[in-house]
């Protein structure tokens, strides 16, 4: 059986006309599904009207302890609960979780090489029993972008690479297929052209790509994430705007394949 995972970036959450249409195609999907989703868009803003600058180095934030207080308010709190009400309004029986919530995801601190990224933690594992049990319950599981160690430390780990890991560890239950959506029909060529997407990427196209810094910023751990959920048994991977999740879509997105 097919489980689908599908990330929603944080453009999407932000935009109240953007997120009811997603939710509504969201609650739509047949089968088994897990939600992910960001924020960061909004823990950005926060953080800025309580006076705490943001730093961003290769589109993962540098946390440190009042950051991880911020991005827990706004990611488990705000973004995660008003998507599960919303599905509940649209017949998705969700439940919101963090990766600490049934020790769902563990990770350890991203090691210092040349960035100290503080309280960002790289996932190490999955509990894909427990999320499979809410799967075969019939509740569809919400993610949000925390993880946690196990000694009650929380990490902020970027959203995309929680979906891969996500996508990577369901697929030893189920044959996974993984969704990037965002505000944009996918991955461009010209990131101001939106009939410019570049339907197919590849191992031996994207080193142009990032060369070429065609591709750059958030999309740099989006496309990292893509390629290991692939070398790592996820069926099929693909970024676009949230109306690709749409069943017979005709919507142009991008597949990656490796
Ligand atoms: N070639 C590209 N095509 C589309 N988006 C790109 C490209 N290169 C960089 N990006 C950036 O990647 C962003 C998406 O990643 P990210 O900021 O993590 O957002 P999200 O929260 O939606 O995951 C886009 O909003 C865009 O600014
Ligand atoms: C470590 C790290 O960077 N974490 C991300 C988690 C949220 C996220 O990934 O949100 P989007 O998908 O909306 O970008 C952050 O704090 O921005």
């Amino acid at each position: 059986m097919e489980l689908k995972i599908i990330k929603i970036g944080g453009n999407v959450i932000e935009n109240e006309t953007a997120l009811e249409a997603f939710i509504t195609d969201f609650a739509a999907v047949k089968g088994p599904k897990i939600l992910v989703h960001g924020g960061g868009k909004l823990a950005t803003q926060l953080a800025e009207k309580i006076g705490i600058e943001t730093t961003m180095v290769e589109g993962r934030r540098i946390t440190d302890a009042e950051t991880l207080k911020v991005i827990t308010m706004v990611y488990g709190g705000f973004a995660n609960k008003n998507i599960v009400a919303k599905l509940q309004g649209n017949g998705c029986n969700a439940i919101g979780l963090s990766g600490a919530d049934g020790n769902a995801i563990q990770a350890i601190k991203r090691p210092v090489k040349t960035i100290d990224y503080g309280y960002v933690g790289d996932v190490t594992g999955i509990s894909e029993q427990t999320i499979d049990a809410l799967l075969k319950s019939g509740l569809t599981p919400v993610f949000c972008a925390i993880t946690h160690d196990g000694n009650g430390q929380l990490f902020n780990t970027n959203a995309d690479t929680i979906a891969a890991t996500i996508a990577v560890g369901m697929s030893n239950i189920y044959n996974t297929a993984l969704y990037y959506c965002f505000e944009k029909n996918g991955v461009m060529k010209d990131i101001n052209n939106e009939d410019s997407v570049i339907e197919h990427i590849n191992t031996e196209n994207y080193p142009t790509l990032l060369a070429e810094k065609i591709v750059t910023e958030g999309m740099i751990p989006k496309l990292y994430n893509a390629f290991e959920a692939l070398k790592q048994n996820v069926k099929k991977v693909c970024i676009g705007n949230t109306k690709m999740i749409v069943e017979n879509s005709q919507q142009k997105h991008t597949t990656i394949t490796l």
